[in-house]
């Protein structure tokens, strides 16, 4: 079978030039998923799916230095463009977009950016302050790039493993009238049930086995097996590993609530140093 490969744009101005292109070539729908690379096989369903629902395909791979703290892994988050190329390929995915730091941010950090406010300080933003206000400026900025116009629907996939960040990508299409469509993805795991993840690259056979404890306290939790207060004894006990949360919010706004039917349980914790993040609906 030969496999046609995604036009990878490097520049702001190629990629709006490509998407005007295929949009006057007869394009009626649009569909992005926004990621930092180093993509898996999560990463590749969500891929499937943007190209399955929409005329053009497009994944954006940017590692965004906006969105990491001092002290966290933006230097060494793994950089493998040509492979996730190929991968994106086999996928059908039409336009890759790969700018380097200075095209999306030319001269620096932006001096206009998009703040999560409360909804970002908590869970995640607690522990990553400025977390999301780097991830919302830089899909902000991908939504503006992309918009291709009134009567071509545009669409952008999000997974369910990044919970709040889910909710904050919703938040900030409704607060600024984006033309775009969230569309939430389930998460995929193992066949272990570790959520796919790319920082677990970082992890060594034994942690891996120790981040198993995330999902099966998770299922636990779930069941109704296990009270919030041992689930969090669990997770902690298990060697190699810090519990950072395991909370159960209202899906809608995050808000604490007990653990109940149609709660979402989260979870974070470290595995020796690697940072990891699960949730699960009740
Ligand atoms: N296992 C998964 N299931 C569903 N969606 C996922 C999964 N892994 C990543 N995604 C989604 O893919 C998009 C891009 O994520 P990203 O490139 O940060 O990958 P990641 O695996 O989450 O990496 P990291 O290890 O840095 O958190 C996000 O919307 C994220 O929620
Ligand atoms: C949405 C995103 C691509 C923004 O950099 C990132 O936060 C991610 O990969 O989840
Ligand atoms: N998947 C979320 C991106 C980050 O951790 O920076």
């Amino acid at each position: 079978m030969t496999v046609t490969q995604p036009v990878v744009c490097t520049t702001v101005a190629q990629l709006r030039e490509e998407i005007a292109a295929r949009v006057a070539a007869g394009a009626a729908t649009v569909g992005l998923l926004p990621t930092m690379g180093a993509l898996h096989h999560g990463h590749l369903e969500i891929a499937r799916r943007t190209r399955a629902e929409n005329d053009l395909a497009v994944v954006s791979v940017f590692v965004n230095p906006l969105q990491f703290g001092p002290g966290e892994d933006f230097e060494s988050y793994p950089r493998q463009l040509a492979q996730d190329v190929a991968a994106l390929a086999a996928e059908g995915v039409d336009l890759v977009f790969a700018p380097p730091v200075e095209e999306m941010y030319p001269g620096g950090a932006p001096v206009v950016s998009v703040t999560s406010g409360t909804a970002g300080a908590v869970l995640e933003g607690a522990t990553r302050p400025g977390h999301f206000d780097g991830a919302l400026t830089v899909v902000n900025k991908l939504f503006t790039i992309m918009a291709p116009g009134p009567r071509i629907p545009f669409r952008a996939y999000f997974g369910e493993k990044d919970a709040q960040q889910l909710l904050l990508m919703q938040r900030m299409v409704r607060d600024f009238d984006h033309r775009v469509e969230i569309r939430p993805v389930p998460i995929v795991r193992s066949e272990r049930g570790l959520a796919l993840s790319s920082r677990n690259q970082y992890l060594s056979a034994e942690q891996a086995e120790h981040a198993l404890v995330l999902h099966r306290t998770l299922v636990a939790l779930a069941a109704g097996e296990l009270t919030l207060e041992q689930a969090r004894e669990r997770v902690a006990a298990e060697p190699e590993v810090r519990l950072d949360y395991l909370v159960t919010v209202d899906p809608q706004d995050l808000e604490l609530v007990d653990p109940a039917p149609g709660a979402l349980a989260l979870v974070a914790a470290w595995v020796g140093p690697t940072r990891l993040i699960d949730n699960m609906r009740i």
